[in-house]
C-alpha cells in the first residue's frame, strides 16, 4: 500500500515497491497472448483481472442505472480495497454493465425518509468511496459508456483519465443543485482540480450537465471515442500509464491529491453531521421528493 493509501491508513508501503515490477512495458504479457484471467464479483461490481497486464475491468452492475445505494458503495469499496492489495493488479478500468447509463449518482432513495442513523452509514460509505478512489495508487481509468451525473460524475472525476462514449444522448455534470441539494466540499475539490475555480463554480451553481463535445472542451472527459471503442480505448490508455515507473507515478498523484484528502480525512464527522442535519431539513426532503416524482413522471 502506497503513498496515497499510506496517507490515510499509515499502513506499509508494500504497494509501492511491487508496482515497479513489469514497468517498462506492463502489458508485454497481454500481448504475447499468455492471458490469466481471473473473475470474480460481489453482488453489484463485476470484476475481471488480466494478470498479464495487471489490468482489472471493474463494471458497475446495478440495474436499472447503477446508482450508488448503501450495499452497492459497500462493495465498491471492498473492491478496490481487494484490488489494492493483490499484487498482479496495478490499474482498473472502471466501467458499467448497463447499456447507457455508468451511473445515476447516489441513490436517491437512501436519502429520502430514513432515520438520521441512517443517513450517517450512507454518507460515511460515500466518503469511503471517495478515498478509497481518490486516493488509489493504482492507476484508474473511467470507460464512461453512458450517462453519468453527481456521484456518477463524481467517480469518474476520481480516475487518473476519462474516456467517454461519444453519443449525443450521453451527459456529463454535477447536478446537485438541480435537486435542491448542494454538492460538499470534496465534490467541490475534486472538480476544481480538473477545471478550475471559475469553471467550477459556474457549473456547481448551475448544476450543469454537458454533452460529451462540452464535456470535452472544458476538459471534465480527456477523450471522446465511438462507443464501439470505448473499452480498447482504455485499455491502450491504461498501458501507456502502467509504463511510468510506479513508485515515480503514485508519489505524484499523492502530491496532487494528498491536500483534498487531507482536508475530508480531518473533517470527516463534521462532514458526515452537516450532511445529516441537511438531507434531514423538510424543505430539502421536498426538494428530493418532488424530484423522484419528475423523474417517474417523465415515462408516462
Ligand atoms: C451546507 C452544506 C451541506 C452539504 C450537504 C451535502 C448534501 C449533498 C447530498 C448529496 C449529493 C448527491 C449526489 C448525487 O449523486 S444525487 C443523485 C443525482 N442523480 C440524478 O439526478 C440522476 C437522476 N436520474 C436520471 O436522470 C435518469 O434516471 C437517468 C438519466 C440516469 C436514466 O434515465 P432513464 O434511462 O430514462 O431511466 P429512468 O429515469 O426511467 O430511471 C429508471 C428507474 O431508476 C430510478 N432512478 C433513477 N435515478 C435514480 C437515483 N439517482 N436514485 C434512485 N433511483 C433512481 C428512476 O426513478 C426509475 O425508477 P422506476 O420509476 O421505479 O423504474
Amino acid at each position: 500500500m502506497a503513498a496515497l493509501t499510506l496517507l490515510r491508513r499509515g499502513s506499509a508501503p508494500a504497494r509501492l515497491l511491487s508496482g515497479t515490477l513489469n514497468a517498462r512495458n506492463p502489458c508485454i504479457g497481454a500481448t504475447q497472448g499468455c492471458h490469466l484471467r481471473r473473475h470474480f464479483s460481489n453482488n453489484k461490481i463485476l470484476v475481471e483481472l488480466d494478470e498479464a497486464s495487471g489490468v482489472a475491468i471493474m463494471k458497475l452492475n446495478n440495474p436499472p442505472v447503477n446508482s450508488l445505494s448503501l450495499e452497492l458503495l459497500t462493495e465498491f469499496c471492498i473492491t478496490i480495497e481487494k484490488l489494492e492489495m493483490d499484487r498482479s493488479c496495478r490499474g482498473v478500468i472502471l466501467t458499467s454493465a448497463a447499456p447507457k447509463i455508468f451511473s445515476a449518482g447516489l441513490d436517491i432513495t437512501e436519502m429520502c425518509g430514513k432515520s438520521a442513523e441512517h443517513y450517517a452509514a450512507f454518507w460515511r460509505a460515500v466518503q469511503e468511496l471517495w478515498l478509497t478512489l481518490y486516493g488509489s495508487n493504482m492507476v484508474t481509468i473511467a470507460a464512461i459508456n453512458g450517462t453519468s451525473p453527481a456521484a456518477g460524475c463524481l467517480m469518474a472525476m476520481c480516475c487518473d483519465f476519462r474516456i467517454m462514449a461519444d453519443n449525443p444522448k450521453y451527459t456529463i455534470g454535477l447536478n446537485e443543485t438541480q435537486l435542491g441539494i448542494v454538492a460538499p466540499f470534496w465534490f467541490k475539490d475534486t472538480m476544481t482540480n480538473i477545471l478550475g475555480h471559475r469553471l467550477t463554480e459556474q457549473s456547481l451553481q448551475l448544476g450543469q450537465m454537458y454533452t460529451t463535445p462540452e464535456a470535452l472542451k472544458i476538459g471534465l472527459v480527456d477523450q471522446l471515442v465511438p462507443e464501439d471503442k470505448v473499452q480498447s480505448t482504455a485499455a491502450a490508455v491504461i498501458c501507456n500509464w502502467l509504463a511510468v515507473p510506479a513508485h515515480a507515478r503514485q508519489i505524484t498523484k499523492s502530491m496532487m491529491r494528498k491536500q483534498n484528502i487531507e482536508r475530508l480525512v480531518n473533517h470527516r464527522e463534521a462532514d458526515i453531521d452537516n450532511f445529516v442535519n441537511f438531507i434531514g431539513k423538510d424543505s430539502i426532503q421536498k426538494s428530493l421528493q418532488v424530484y423522484m416524482d419528475r423523474l417517474k413522471q417523465r415515462k408516462q
